[in-house]
């Protein structure tokens, strides 16, 4: 594991978008695996500002962790929306290479099973991760057992509340999520978790140098090969 430690945010966003980079332009075909959430915000603009100066992600696939149940990909607290306005719309990805959980789907089993075909048809080459404060990773929230493949889960009040600053009352957050399971994200070849600010801290020390614990599901990262926590200095206080 290794883990890089920032002044601020904007330098772990900007690392982190230059490790996305890398892997867009090393591959000739690359397999992202993309996060939502504030913490990504400007990884996704500093990603727009390097298309705007030739980056270009025409050969990119991009699949994404999780989406909120019962919300149409045109509502705008979609992950869907999210995804759109701070990525798709802005560069030169194929309509037909990204994918998101249908949270809207009738029959959440089926759609479940069909993500997961796409996740062993379209192997992901680099992972980008943020943390919940309560150390879930997608919406595997912390728990006695983790599922290994895609699933929908009730999300805990800890992170409706969290999220809630999203949405207009805590009322209209979705209970429900799809998320990608825990297997799929260990599958990646590798690993990135960006996490900042102070509030991060708990769940990163737990993370990096706790046990490894269900209930603290961005524990389980302890057990890949090749994962990398990108920290500015707020979020690493624990770790001293
Ligand atoms: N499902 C997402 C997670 O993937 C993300 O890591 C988390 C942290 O979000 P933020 O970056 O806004 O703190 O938010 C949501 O719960």
């Amino acid at each position: 594991m290794e883990v890089r430690v920032f002044p601020d945010a904007y330098g772990a966003a900007l690392y982190t978008a230059t490790l996305v980079e890398t892997t867009i332009t090393q591959l000739s075909s690359p397999v992202l695996g993309l996060a939502t959430g504030g913490t990504m915000i400007p990884v996704y603009q500093h990603l727009v500002q390097f298309h705007r100066r030739g980056l270009r992600f025409e050969h990119v696939t991009t699949i994404n962790l999780d989406e909120y149940v019962g919300l149409e990909p045109t509502d705008r607290h979609s992950y869907h929306a999210f995804m759109r306005e701070h990525l798709f719309d802005h560069v030169d990805l194929s309509l037909d290479c990204r994918y998101i959980p249908s949270g809207a789907a009738c029959d959440l089993t089926a759609a479940c099973r069909a993500y997961d075909e796409i996740l062993q048809a379209h192997p992901i080459d680099l992972q980008l991760l943020g943390i919940g404060v309560n150390g879930h990773i997608g919406f595997n929230e912390p728990a006695d057992h983790l599922k290994p493949h895609t699933h929908v889960v009730e999300l805990t009040e800890d992170t409706i509340r969290q999220n809630a600053r999203f949405f207009d009352a805590e009322e209209r957050v979705p209970t429900r999520a799809i998320t990608m399971g825990l297997q799929s994200i260990l599958f990646a070849k590798r690993i990135v978790l960006l996490a900042v600010g102070a509030s991060k801290a708990q769940a990163v020390r737990e993370a990096i140098t706790g046990d490894i614990r269900t209930t603290v599901p961005a524990s389980l990262l302890q057990l890949h090969p090749q994962v990398t926590f990108v920290l500015d200095e707020a979020a690493a206080q624990q770790l001293r």
